[in-house]
């Protein structure tokens, strides 16, 4: 164990981030009215390159022309490689207002990917003298990304949040599928005849998941796109939630629902971890370190395990 303590990650629900084209300004206020913890604006791949200014101009105006409400409300960058992502920062901060919450910046490579970010962010932002920071959350989906993970979730404090892009990271790792996220009809063990399908993800998102829970940000696992497959989609969420990631994007509204109930521990799960906190407080008033509670161990570790349901529950109920 290390004697550096592993930060907490930012304290703000995250279960659904709610995604929508910046050039198609009808469903804005849609966005808005959703049950999404986030909102994420989008200049970046459901933007056609002609579109690229009308969806920039669109998004500057609702920022503040639409009530958000409580939502964290985060804009999608192009990727660095694009000729348009230094115009979104800019424009976005002199021309946004100050409701904008976050930045996502897609396809990061390597640390200094963020720090070229920030270091234009950080410019603009003094120049405009603008007193709340504009937090930043980055997708990792590309083999660079993945391979740089951890010196990608330390590069710079304004960072908060890191999702699985499921979609670009199979292109980038030459993956066999056009399929966004979920079950990969291949990917399968054979024995005796029958197959077993595993998880190609589950990688790339225990590496996003480690490197989160060092650097203190939240993990996110990114689209699923078949917006007809509920069970897929939760499926996949299950998955994502056991292996310690906090939530999952929604590229269709009727994947919100779905992604808050499995992002929100039941009542049952937080019930019995406040079962387990009390039977560890009186195992430490008889002098024990372990106990046992409905015929399985539980001790030091389990109050740390059952803190993290709580904490989930308490964030969620505000
Ligand atoms: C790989 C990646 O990068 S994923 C992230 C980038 N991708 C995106 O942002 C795509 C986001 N999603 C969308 O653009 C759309 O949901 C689509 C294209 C998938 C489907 O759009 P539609 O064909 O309009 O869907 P559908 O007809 O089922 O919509 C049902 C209702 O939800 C609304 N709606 C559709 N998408 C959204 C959305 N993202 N947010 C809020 N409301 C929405 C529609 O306006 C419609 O409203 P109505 O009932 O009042 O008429
Ligand atoms: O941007 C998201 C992805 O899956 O690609
Ligand atoms: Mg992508």
């Amino acid at each position: 164990m290390s004697f550096r303590l592993q930060p907490p990650a930012p304290a703000r629900p995250n279960r659904c981030q709610l995604f929508g084209p910046g050039s198609r300004p009808a469903i804005f206020a849609k966005m808005a009215a959703s049950e999404a913890d986030v909102i994420n604006l989008d200049l970046e791949d459901s933007v056609a390159p002609s579109d690229k200014d009308q969806a920039r101009a669109n998004i500057i105006e609702a920022i503040s022309a639409v009530d958000w409400g409580r939502k964290t409300l985060s804009v999608r960058i192009n990727g660095l490689d694009t000729p348009w992502w230094y115009r979104d920062v800019v424009d976005l901060l002199e021309k946004g207002g100050a409701r904008l919450d976050q930045i996502m910046i897609p396809k990061v490579g390597c640390a200094e990917d963020i720090y070229a970010v920030d270091a234009l962010v950080t410019a603009v932002e003094r120049a405009m003298g603008r007193t709340k920071p504009i937090a930043f959350e980055v997708i990792i989906e590309s083999a660079a990304g993945i391979s740089h993970v951890e010196e990608i979730a330390k590069a710079s404090p304004r960072l908060q949040a890191m999702s699985l892009g499921a979609a670009d990271f199979a292109a980038s790792m030459g993956m066999q599928t056009t399929g966004i996220g979920g079950t990969q009809e291949n990917y399968y063990m054979l024995r005796e005849g029958a197959k077993h399908w595993s998880d190609p993800w589950h990688w790339a998102q225990a590496a996003i998941v480690a490197a989160c829970r060092t650097h203190g940000i939240l993990p996110v696992d990114g689209p699923f796109g078949d917006f007809s497959d509920d069970e897929g989609f939760r499926a996949q969420a299950r998955r994502s939630a056991t292996l310690g990631m906090v939530g999952k994007w929604a590229i269709h509204p009727k994947q919100v629902t779905l992604a808050n109930e499995v992002f929100t521990p039941s009542e049952q799960t937080v019930a019995e971890a406040r079962e387990i906190l009390s039977a560890m407080e009186a195992a430490k008033a008889r002098g024990e370190g372990a106990t046992v509670y409905k015929g399985r161990l539980v001790d030091i570790a389990s109050i740390k395990q059952a803190e993290v349901i709580v904490r989930q529950a308490e964030l969620i109920a505000g």
